[in-house]
């Protein structure tokens, strides 16, 4: 048994919109009107038939580690680790049909079978040279054909991670900013726990912008007084939203170290493709037709709060927008099609959602510019997205470039020392570009997304 997958079913998908969606509740988008995007109550496990699963989740977190860790704790598991994964390639392929009609199950079958991949590549030690890494059958068709039926990625994404990783704290009560645990961790690092937590923290600061595009949408008409006065004082209360999550963002500082992030988390996220172009890969086993390029693993830029953010105020990521000033060289050159790639990520229900706000008859930025009063309001909620998106730039150049850049050699006790300071060293006789998600070339996306907001302004 083969299963065929994936970019047909996701782009086919979009085209049955607008018509669909028009008329429809957040709801109906699987978006809640308190928790956004995170389920309010994420299921807690699957049904008993799948307990091999569940177990061998609980498991890794005490017989892994990063395979190109090479500390002492690290070599201590390694037969451990092997035996884990020799389960796993003996695992049968379990049926799906106790899932298929509870997107709560799938979500969390999603969940589990995509930390469990992650978990099952990453605690490979690596080989020279580097050979694609083989998905066993037992968790590459069970997620595939899940994350066909959530309409997502078959890889580790923002939601796994973040989104349904959050259980509330007190289960009487939906999570909230004070609500808030995490199930799961790859490296088991305070510094994993704290940027799950940091984007939890700006998914649900940014459902108050939510109920301000839905009214938005809800308003009988955009040209009356009563309305233009709304209009104003709800971009008021986006640009609150955008500073509420710079805030957060600006709290990693004292969250979460730069070292302990760079070297001992990021490697659990990579994706097939994050070594770039000449990444060997990965091959899910009995999964044909998989397209690389929708296996790059988790992203803050998975966030459909963000892109809708980006969609109700208009910013252009793809430069398809005649607009001033013109895009630089370098902005020409970024990869422009990430941020709609990312949504490819999302819950099927969430990309619809997106898709519903981008095919609004009457657009914001146009409403404004057709509306002097407007202009200041709407104006200044850019600048503070863009404003956001130079902090991100900052933090990213410090937790990520400083860090890819370093000729520091990490002490010998830290996770990964060895191989890390060699592919460092490796890294920057190449003078290979930082990457980030995917492969792609960093700094340049993030400033075109940067340069891309700015350019959003109305003069
Ligand atoms: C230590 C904290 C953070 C670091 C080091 C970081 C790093 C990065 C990197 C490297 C990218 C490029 C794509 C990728 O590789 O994933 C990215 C993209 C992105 N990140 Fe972050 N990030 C952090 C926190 C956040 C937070 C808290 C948010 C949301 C509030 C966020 C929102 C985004 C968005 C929206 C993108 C897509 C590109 C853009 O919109 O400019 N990031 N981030």
């Amino acid at each position: 048994m083969t299963l065929s997958y994936f970019t047909r079913t996701v782009s086919n998908y979009s085209r049955r919109l607008p018509e669909a969606a028009c008329g429809k509740s957040q709801e109906a988008f699987d978006v809640n009107s308190i928790t956004g995007f995170l389920p309010a109550q994420p299921l807690r496990r699957l049904p008993k038939e799948y307990d091999i699963w569940e177990t061998a989740l609980v498991e890794a977190q005490t017989v892994l580690s990063l395979g190109t860790d090479s500390s002492n704790v690290a070599l201590a598991k390694r037969q451990d680790g092997l035996h884990w994964r020799g389960a796993i390639r003996e695992w049968p392929v379990l049926s799906i049909d106790n899932l298929r009609d509870d997107v709560r199950r799938l979500q969390r079958a999603h969940y589990v079978l995509a930390f469990l991949v992650h978990w099952f590549v990453h605690s490979i030690p690596p080989t020279e040279p580097p050979s694609p890494v083989q998905v066993p059958r037992g968790l590459a068709m069970p997620l595939v054909a899940v994350s066909h039926l959530l309409r997502m990625a078959p890889v580790l994404t923002f939601a796994d991670t973040v989104m349904w990783n959050a259980q509330p704290e007190n289960p009487d009560h939906p999570v909230s900013v004070d609500n808030l645990r995490f199930e799961h961790l790859l490296s088991g690092t305070e510094d994993e726990y704290n940027f799950y937590l940091m984007s939890a923290r700006a998914e649900l600061q940014a459902v108050e912008a939510l109920h301000v595009i839905k009214s938005y949408h809800d308003l009988p008409n955009t040209t009356d007084l009563a309305s233009v006065t709304k209009i104003g004082r709800d971009l008021a209360r986006v640009t609150a939203v955008i500073q509420d999550i710079t805030a957060t963002l600006e709290s990693s500082r004292g969250m979460i170290d730069p070292h302990s992030f760079y070297f001992n988390v990021r490697p659990w996220w990579k994706g097939s493709d994050g070594d770039g172009p000449d990444s060997p890969g990965w091959i899910y086993e009995g999964v044909t037709g998989m397209d690389q390029k929708y296996l790059s693993g988790p992203s803050a830029g998975q966030s459909a709060a963000m892109h809708a953010l980006d969609i109700f105020l208009d910013i252009d990521h793809k430069l398809a927008k005649r607009r001033s000033p013109a895009p630089s060289k370098e902005n020409k050159k970024a990869d422009l099609g990430f941020m709609e790639r990312m949504r490819q990520y999302m819950l099927g229900q969430h990309r619809e959602y997106l898709e519903y706000l981008a095919s609004t008859p009457r657009p914001l930025r146009e409403v404004v510019r057709q509306n002097p009063a407007l202009r200041e309001p709407y104006n200044t909620a850019v600048r503070t997205l863009k404003k956001f998106r130079d902090v991100h730039i900052r933090i990213a150049c410090l937790y990520i470039v400083s860090m890819s850049k370093s000729q520091t050699q990490i002490p010998s006790q830290c996770p990964a020392s060895a191989m890390l300071n060699k592919a460092m060293n490796e890294a920057n006789e190449n003078r290979e570009p930082v990457r980030g998600t995917g492969g792609t070339a960093l700094v340049p996306l993030l400033k075109a997304g940067r340069d891309a907001t700015a350019r959003t302004v109305l003069q």
